[in-house]
């Protein structure tokens, strides 16, 4: 999917809603446990749900590789799911990956190629050719690592380098990358007042924002510091969603918290 079509999708379903499929089984209702694949059962309930509410899922691999094979096959049938009866929907693998060039060039073909997701999660620690490898591919997004939602963000990324904190030299660099822009970055809800900062840096792309909900980012604060003309924001949520129930109408409680973050976003998006 290119940019233009997800911002199109986000005009006209009034949402920058991600929702997050971060299936933990001991999470979800007892009763899916008896299903062939409980995990998938649940994200397609879900998705049947709230596919109207949100422009993305992003699924967090780990949640998937923690159950071996069983996870992985789950995570298969989501992305295949969603890319057979909702392509208007952006997907990302949110794998956090980057290696030596070759290596992770057998990631992005893993997500982008296999799994077929339209993005996936880097972290850029390893610089410029363990990112690149990803960029490469067309209509393909590398979602990187800018400002991260946890407190341990300030052990390193907050710190100053040369005199300028280490986060702002990873996003000017990255801009300087072969294919940039297939760029987008993740900047955690709970470091909203970076937001301005940040959009002098990358005015112009999207960011992947966790940290609402669960984590206690505000959702007016980012949108705020972090929108730019064509939104440029998709605003991730999993926990405070996909686990607002416990029971049988967990499908239909997530809908309600979805319709609420995105009856807030048609509200922002319509001053
Ligand atoms: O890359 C991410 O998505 C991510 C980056 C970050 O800085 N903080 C963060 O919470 N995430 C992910 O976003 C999701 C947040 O989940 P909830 O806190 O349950 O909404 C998880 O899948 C995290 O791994």
């Amino acid at each position: 999917m290119t940019t233009a079509q997800l911002v199109e999708q986000i005009k006209k379903k009034q949402s920058f809603l991600c929702i997050g499929l971060d299936v933990d089984l001991n999470k979800i209702p007892e009763h899916l446990l008896k299903e062939e694949d409980p995990i998938f059962a649940f994200n397609k309930a879900i998705i049947d749900a709230t596919h109207h509410l949100c422009v993305a899922y992003k699924p967090n691999t780990a949640f998937y590789e923690a159950y071996g094979l069983k996870g992985w096959k789950a995570l298969e049938k989501t992305i295949n799911y969603l890319n057979e009866n909702h392509p208007e929907i952006f997907t990302i693998a949110d794998a956090k990956r980057g290696d030596i060039g070759n290596t992770s060039t057998m990631y992005a073909k893993a997500f982008f190629e296999d799994l077929a997701f339209d993005s996936v999660t880097v972290a850029p620690y390893m610089g410029k050719d363990s990112v690149e490898p990803f960029l490469a591919f067309q209509d393909k997004h590398t979602i990187m690592l800018g400002l991260t939602s946890n407190a341990g963000a300030f052990d390193f990324q907050t710190k100053l380098v040369d005199g300028k904190e280490l986060y702002k030299k990873v996003l000017e660099t990255s801009k300087t990358w072969k294919n940039s822009q297939n760029l987008m970055y993740v900047v955690g809800a709970t470091k909203a007042e970076y937001l301005a900062d940040i959009r002098q840096i990358i005015p112009d792309s999207f960011l992947l924002v966790p940290g609402v909900g669960a984590q206690g980012g505000n959702l007016q604060d980012v949108c705020k510091y972090g929108m730019n003309d064509s939104v440029g924001l998709l605003i991730n949520s999993s926990r405070g969603i996909i686990y607002a129930s416990k029971d049988e109408d967990y499908a239909q409680v997530a809908a309600e918290k979805a319709k609420e973050l995105q009856a807030e976003m048609a509200e922002i998006l319509s001053v």
